[in-house]
């Protein structure tokens, strides 16, 4: 007594908690429930008005005095219909006028009305659960066998609703649905034996004709039920329990509800009599007592969950939770075996249209190039597969179906997958190879143009907008939207193309500063040619001050177009500062080299001999001296000399007049740059010695040496001159020829000759003609040598009686066949045959 009363307390503790949250409802709320409550509904969620619903019925304080039933059946089979015969409810029931559907969604839960004539307890918690086969939810069996189960499992007795020719039919019966049902109870609930799991299975065969007797029906029924047991999986330890250890069977049959509507109604009032046996009313003193029920009615107190009305609510949740959360419930259907099936099938044909567009690609991506077209024919394959899959797999088990759609366009894009990011690679080196050629090749253009005018960062500029706009361009054709292809976008490989190209450039951008500082070496060379060589021609006291001049001039100009030119590259400051100094350094070894040009040896002693002639040669005025014996030839020499000779140690020490000590070069260079990557030759800007000592002695002797012949040639020309012909000797010759001219001037015909001799003279002299006359008279005398040498050959022939020395005789011979002297005429001519 006790312990009822102890668990009594504890009732009605959770029935207020249970109750706390029924305060707030409005009186709406429930008059909606007055009819019932969901307790599941069609999205499987269970209900939270389930306490509300037991405390408006004041069910909740009744302990264990109360009983649950529910329906199980195939969908429109007048489960609503019986159910509210049997206990007085008011579920929905379908309208055979309007249409043959679904009436009951999910499970309902209401009270059954007390029964006034039979004065018995109304304590029954009915349950109207979805019909199976439900046509509404095609072929998604997951529901049915959830609702089914869970009205098993909280249920002390199921109403198996039944059509009479269903019987001994395995699908009709919903035998199949029967067998997950009792397996997964078996293993969830049945295998707990805290509790009592010991059901009533009340069969209620419909529109029994009769000509069946019940007693076959049900033996068929126990027949089918039994064979079902036998081949569920039991769980270990049950492995050979029976169906009867946890059922008991009940069988009823009910007649036609229209054909024998009085008939119908007078048994489904014994049967609602039956329900209602061994329950006590709900005034009697017993009704709390521990087991409710009673061994003559249905609600027998083996069947009864003992848990009190208080808890049924959390209860039946918690075993729907069970329910929902096990997986052994998500066995596959036939129909979803089926779509499996055809899914796959469909599937590999539409991935057969993929490879023939997709394979000849894959094949091209092993050599790592561009492969052209490759977007469009992607997006055409990948877009004909999953159409041609939903098109023909879209009629199959919905969930089936997308499952293996996923499954195929996951499958299809990890093969684009590589070739995506093949491609990309292939473009972004492309893109990198094409940027080096057209920046070189620019360059090279620039480089051999006359006009060295360009703008290198443009020529980067623009050249890196071309490569990147096509890249991005062919990259985005093989863009595939969607949620998992992010791996199509080309950001990540963008980026890393950018990058190379920063590093090209920077590159060539090295490179063709270096060129530049060549270039302008170059133009160092040429414009310190000229300069450098007339001061050396000079050698004056300044000539070191103004080759340090113009070296200083050229340089600092050279430098200004170098920085100006490295601007427009957008080099940095460093870069800049790199070439400048390497600019200055080659500046200083192109002078070092002209000087070295122009004091090479034989240069050197050209230049001395002439400045050395200069001052020997010419007076003060600059007029060439010509030398008599009376001249002070020695005193202009030894002058001359020494002016000349001043000039070796001069040329010998690169020295500024102003301080008489070299340039500050290293200043003048700077500092080399704290860049490590110089690949400069070394320049040495500290030595200013021009000619060694020992050079300088060579020199020396060697000028003395030439200038000792200069002036011995001037100490002849000036004796030389004494050699000529004295005036005297003129006077003396016209004194002895005087009577000759006289005779000549008194003679009128040696006068006359001499007349014309004169006018032939100056009609020569004006026509220009004595060089003709010389060359012809030039050519008789050659040809008159020629006969005379002749004539001399003929001579010594005779006188040595024709000896002749053998190699003279042969060309004699020769010479005597083409010109004998029998053969010539008297012009000395060669004579023709006729003569
Ligand atoms: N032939 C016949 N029809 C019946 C019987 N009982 C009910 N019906 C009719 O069958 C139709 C369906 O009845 P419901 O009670 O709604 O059936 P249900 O199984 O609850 O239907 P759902 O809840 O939609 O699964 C209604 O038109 C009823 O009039 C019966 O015993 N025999």
């Amino acid at each position: 007594m006790s312990a009822v009363n102890g668990h009594r307390r504890r009732s009605s503790a959770a029935m207020n908690n249970s109750l706390a949250g029924a305060k707030d409802v409005s009186p709406e709320e429930l008059e909606k429930l007055a009819a019932g409550v969901q307790v599941i509904d069609e999205q499987k969620m269970f209900t939270s008005s389930l306490p509300l619903y037991l405390s408006s019925q004041n069910l909740l304080t009744a302990g264990f005095s109360y009983h649950v039933v529910a329906v199980f059946g195939s969908q429109s089979t007048g489960k609503s219909t019986l159910l509210n015969h049997l206990f007085g409810t008011d579920f929905n029931v379908m309208d055979a006028k309007t249409a043959r559907q679904q009436t009951t969604k999910g499970i309902w839960m209401s009270r059954a009305k007390e029964d006034e004539s039979m004065n018995m307890g109304k304590n029954i918690l009915v349950m109207d659960v979805e019909g199976t086969d439900g046509r509404e939810r095609g072929e998604d069996q997951d529901f049915e066998r959830k609702s089914a189960l869970f009205a098993l499992a909280t249920s002390e007795v199921l109403i198996v609703n039944i059509w009479e020719h269903q019987v001994g039919l395995y699908q009709g019966a919903n035998m199949g649905l029967l067998k997950t049902v009792f397996e997964v109870n078996l293993g969830l609930f049945l295998k707990d034996r805290s509790t009592t799991h010991r059901s009533l299975l009340f069969f209620v065969i419909r529109d029994h004709i009769g000509d069946t007797p019940l007693v076959n029906l049900s033996n068929t029924l126990i027949a089918d039920l039994t064979r079902i047991w036998t081949s569920l999986a039991k769980p270990p330890g049950l492995e050979n329990s029976e169906i009867t250890d946890f059922f008991d069977f009940e069988f009823t049959a009910l007649p036609h509800k229209m054909l024998q509507a009085e008939k119908f109604i007078d048994e489904t009032k014994k049967l609602r009599g039956r329900f209602r046996e061994g329950i006590p009313a709900e005034n009697d003193s017993l009704q709390d007592q521990f087991p409710v029920g009673n061994k003559d009615g249905i609600f027998l107190p083996a069947y009864h969950r003992r848990i009190p009305a208080d808890g049924f609510p959390m209860y039946a949740e918690n075993i729907w939770n069970q329910i929902v959360t096990n997986k052994d419930l998500d066995l596959p259907s036939q129909q979803e075996l089926l779509a499996q099936f055809r899914c796959d099938e469909i599937a590999a044909t539409c991935t057969a249209g993929f490879n023939d567009i997709i394979a000849p690609f894959e094949e091209q991506a092993k050599a790592g190039k561009v492969m052209a077209g490759l977007g469009p024919a992607m997006k055409q394959a990948l877009g004909t597969a999953v159409e041609g899959f939903e098109e023909a797999g879209g009629r199959y088990h919905k969930a089936v179906f997308e499952r293996k759609r996923d499954e195929l366009r996951k499958a299809l894009e990890t093969r684009l997958r590589s070739l995506v990011v093949g491609q990309f690679t292939a473009l972004s080196k492309r893109a990198v190879a094409e940027f080096t050629e057209d920046v070189t090749n620019v360059l090279k253009l620039a480089a051999n143009s006359a006009s060295s005018t360009y703008d290198f960062a443009k020529i980067v500029l623009e050249s890196r907008e071309k490569v990147v706009s096509k890249f991005k361009e062919e990259a985005e054709e093989c863009y595939i939207p969607g949620e998992a292809t992010s791996w199509s976008s080309y950001d990540t490989e963008l980026e890393g193309l950018q990058k190379d190209i920063d590093e090209i450039a920077a590159r060539l951008r090295g490179e063709e500063m270096k060129r530049l500082v060549a270039r302008l070496e170059r133009d160092i060379k040429t414009k310190l040619q000229e300069p450098v060589e007339l001061e050396f021609k000079r050698m004056d006291e300044t000539l070191w001050d103004r080759v340090w001049k113009t070296w200083q001039d050229t340089l600092s100009d050279a430098v200004g177009k170098f920085e100006t030119k490295s601007r427009s590259f957008n080099s940095t400051d460093e870069e800049t500062a790199v070439g400048t100094w390497r600019l200055r350094r080659r500046g200083w070894a192109v002078l070092r080299a002209r000087i070295d040009e122009e004091v090479l040896e034989g240069n050197l002693l050209l230049k001395l001999r002439e400045s050395f002639e200069d001052k020997f040669r010419y007076d003060e005025h600059n007029v060439p001296r010509v030398w008599k014996p009376t001249d002070d030839i020695e005193g202009a020499y030894a002058k001359a000399l020494n002016a000349t000779l001043v000039l070796i140690p001069r040329v010998s020490q690169f020295t500024l007049s102003a301080t008489s000590s070299p340039p500050d070069v290293v200043a003048y260079l700077g500092e080399a740059p704290a860049a490590d990557n110089f690949d400069e030759e070394p320049v040495d800007s500290t030595s200013f010695e021009i000619l060694s000592e020992a050079k300088q002695h060579d020199l020396t002797q060697r000028f003395k040496r030439m200038a000792d012949s200069v002036f011995i040639e001037a100490k002849r020309s000036a004796i030389g001159g004494v050699a000529q012909i004295p005036t005297w000797m003129y006077g003396l010759l016209l004194a002895l020829g005087w009577n000759e001219i006289w005779a000549v001037v008194t003679s009128p015909f040696y006068f006359m000759f001499l007349i014309m001799l004169g006018l032939v003279g100056y009609v020569i002299y004006s026509l220009n003609l004595w060089g003709p006359i010389y060359k012809v008279g030039n050519a008789a005398v050659e040809q008159g040598v020629e006969v005379g040498k002749e004539r001399l050959r003929e001579f010594l022939m005779q006188q040595n009686g024709g000896r002749v020395p053998a190699a003279f005789a042969g060309r004699l011979e020769r010479d005597t066949d083409n010109i004998a002297m029998d053969n010539l005429d008297s012009k000395g001519e060669k004579k023709s045959h006729d003569e």
